[in-house]
């Protein structure tokens, strides 16, 4: 790395989606308090069908945001796009000030507790745990080898959903199964979002002016992937995936949990076979399953206009939601603060309003006013009298894998 590389392009590959970020790690002019500054952001949507969509907005170049639709086959195609959308604006990927590519992969396994340099080896382990992540190591992948094939010279960095939970104790992280298949298979839970997690359970101690070591903080991550953690002095102590990112809360398009004989039945008395019940629970279930939306603001609208079906399915994600509060209020004993984020979590007033409505005894409520305000600020929405801290925490998955692959390639 020379000493003029202080860029760190940042890929976070979805299912269907590519979020992206160039950032410079030491402009501290442009974006007061994180030491990175934003050079461009966007995202490519809807990638394998005909209507995909590239957003970019060059943020250096001071340029306005860039919308092109049009069909982009996969995630190479999104990428290459993407190449295209920073090379004209001047911030190509042939750029010598470019030190490092970080990617998002979703499951690192037990063998991935830091950030990582990829070489083969480290491929080869992302591309052995597909069955245990299937909607996202292969986007991860074809991230990976893409940016690889462009930028052959440069350290490419893997930051793993799965690293901040591995410090789950064994009573937390281990099904209650036969251990011996458990430990052959290598199953338990593993737990993912770990970096928005571990993001985001920090601003909250910041934002309460504590040391993140005295402060015990439930996280609810709520995008179209939603997960609860319970973090306890900075440290995961449980979490509600599981061995995939298909267990705990209700999900735009997934089940979470559920009785495992749903599937025996599904198979023997429904016929279905075993992808169809992968897909019927990863990508058929969920609020689209139960109202035929998966999107937050779709279904509020419904509600508005008094659709029974959207209410039944935000009533099901909000009682799932209130019993993981209750959980985690268990495994941590005492909570400082319970904190809301990613796009649901953010943006969404009424489900932060319902998971806590009812709660008051265990010293949790919300100030309508302070819940309705719009900010991309960390926030307190809690009165002032409640006990714990319900908080508005904007997470920010694509900064924090930016310093952390930045630590590892100018160390
Ligand atoms: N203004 C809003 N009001 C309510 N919900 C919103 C709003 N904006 C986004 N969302 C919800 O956030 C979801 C996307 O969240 P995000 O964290 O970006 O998910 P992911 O990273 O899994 O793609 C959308 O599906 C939608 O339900
Ligand atoms: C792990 C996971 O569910 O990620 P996402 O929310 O991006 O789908
Ligand atoms: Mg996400």
């Amino acid at each position: 790395m020379t000493a003029t590389a202080t860029r760190v392009l940042v890929l976070n590959s979805g299912s269907s989606s590519l979020k992206y970020q160039l950032l410079d790690m030491t402009d501290t002019q442009s974006n007061s308090g994180s030491g990175a500054g934003r050079l461009a952001v966007g995202l490519v949507e809807r990638i394998g069908e005909e209507t995909s969509r590239l957003t970019h907005t060059p943020l250096a170049a001071g340029g306005d945001k860039r919308e092109t639709e049009g069909p982009i086959a996969d995630h190479e195609a999104a990428l290459k796009a993407v190449g295209a959308e920073l090379a004209a604006d001047g911030l190509g990927l042939d750029s010598p000030e470019l030190a490092a590519i970080g990617h998002r992969v979703v499951h690192g396994g037990l063998k991935f507790t830091e950030p990582t340099v990829i070489d083969d080896a480290v491929l080869k382990e992302i591309e052995r745990l597909v069955p245990v992540a299937p909607l996202h190591n292969p986007a991860n992948l074809t991230g990976i080898r893409t940016a690889r094939a462009l930028r052959p010279d440069l350290p490419q960095v893997a930051v793993f959903d799965t690293a901040f939970h591995t410090t789950m104790p064994e009573h937390a992280a281990r099904y209650a199964i036969d251990v011996a298949t458990a430990d052959a298979h290598r199953i338990r839970r593993y737990g993912f979002h770990g970096t928005s997690h571990a993001y985001v359970s920090r601003k909250t101690a910041e934002l309460l002016g504590k040391d993140p070591a005295e402060v015990n903080v439930i996280v609810l991550h709520l995008g179209n992937g939603a997960s609860a953690s319970a973090v306890a002095g900075g440290r995961c102590v449980d979490t509600s995936m599981g061995l995939t990112p298909l267990e705990g809360l209700v999900m735009g398009t997934r089940s979470g949990d559920i009785d495992p004989a749903v599937t025996f039945h599904l198979k023997r008395v429904a016929g279905m076979s075993e992808d169809e019940v992968d897909v019927l629970l990863n990508k058929k279930s969920g609020l689209v399953g139960l109202c035929g939306d998966n999107d937050m603001r779709e279904i509020r609208r419904r509600i508005d206009e008094g659709d029974e079906r959207a209410a039944l399915a935000f009533d099901i994600y909000i009682h799932r939601l209130k019993k993981y509060i209750g959980a985690y209020s268990a495994v941590l004993g005492r909570v400082d603060a319970v904190a809301f984020t990613a796009g649901v979590g953010e943006n969404a007033a009424p489900v932060r309003e319902a998971a806590v409505a009812g709660l008051e005894e265990m010293g949790l409520a919300v100030d309508a006013s302070l819940n309705a305000v719009r900010s991309g600020e960390p926030r307190l929405i809690s009165p002032e009298y409640a006990r714990v801290a319900v908080a508005v925490v904007p997470t920010d998955e694509e900064l924090e894998i930016a310093q952390q692959t930045y630590a590892l390639v100018s160390a």
